[in-house]
């Protein structure tokens, strides 16, 4: 009878240790699985790494670059068309000679449309030829880049 009950107590106390065994193994694959899902999942919302980032602004820049290359020429009324008529509400500063104007490109960028009066005079025509040759040879980051002009007005 003894050895009966020694038995069946020596059998439960196997059963209960293979069980809890088991939740255990059981547990930690859960767990571990679940670590991998995250890991494996995308991350929307994070930021691309700032290798990345640099990279993507390098390319941007590339871009641009190639664009201020060769300012493009414009038509009189894509300048009309830029500045919104030359709405007055538009201006930003004015020179001597010149209003600018903030206008936005297809895409949504700023730029400055600048808009010499003209008044005639073989000088004023010189003194502007000469500041569209200087910006389209310069490149510094701390001057604009001339991206078009329109020397047609009259023309149309
Ligand atoms: N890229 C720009 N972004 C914002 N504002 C600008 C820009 N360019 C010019 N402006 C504004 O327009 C004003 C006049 O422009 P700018 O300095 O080119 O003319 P200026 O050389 O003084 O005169 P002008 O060429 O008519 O003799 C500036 O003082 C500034 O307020």
């Amino acid at each position: 009878m003894d050895v009966a009950v020694a038995l069946s107590l020596l059998f439960c106390c196997v059963l209960l240790l293979a069980s809890g065994a088991i939740a255990f193994l059981l547990i930690r694959h859960f767990l571990a699985s679940g670590a991998e899902a995250r890991a494996a999942a995308p991350r929307h919302r994070q930021p691309p790494p700032a290798a990345n980032q640099q990279q993507q602004r390098a390319a941007s820049i590339a871009v641009k670059k190639e664009e201020e290359e060769a300012p493009r020429r414009l038509a009189w009324r894509e300048v009309e068309a830029l500045t919104g008529g030359f709405d007055e509400s538009a201006v930003v500063g004015r020179g001597g000679s010149s209003a600018v104007y903030l206008a936005r490109l297809l895409d949504g960028s700023p730029v400055a449309v600048k808009v010499h009066r003209w008044c005639g005079g073989e000088r004023r025509l010189r003194a502007f030829r000469q500041e569209l040759d200087l910006l389209r040879r310069l490149r510094h980051p701390n001057i604009v880049a001339l991206l078009a002009y329109s020397d047609d007005h009259g023309a149309n």
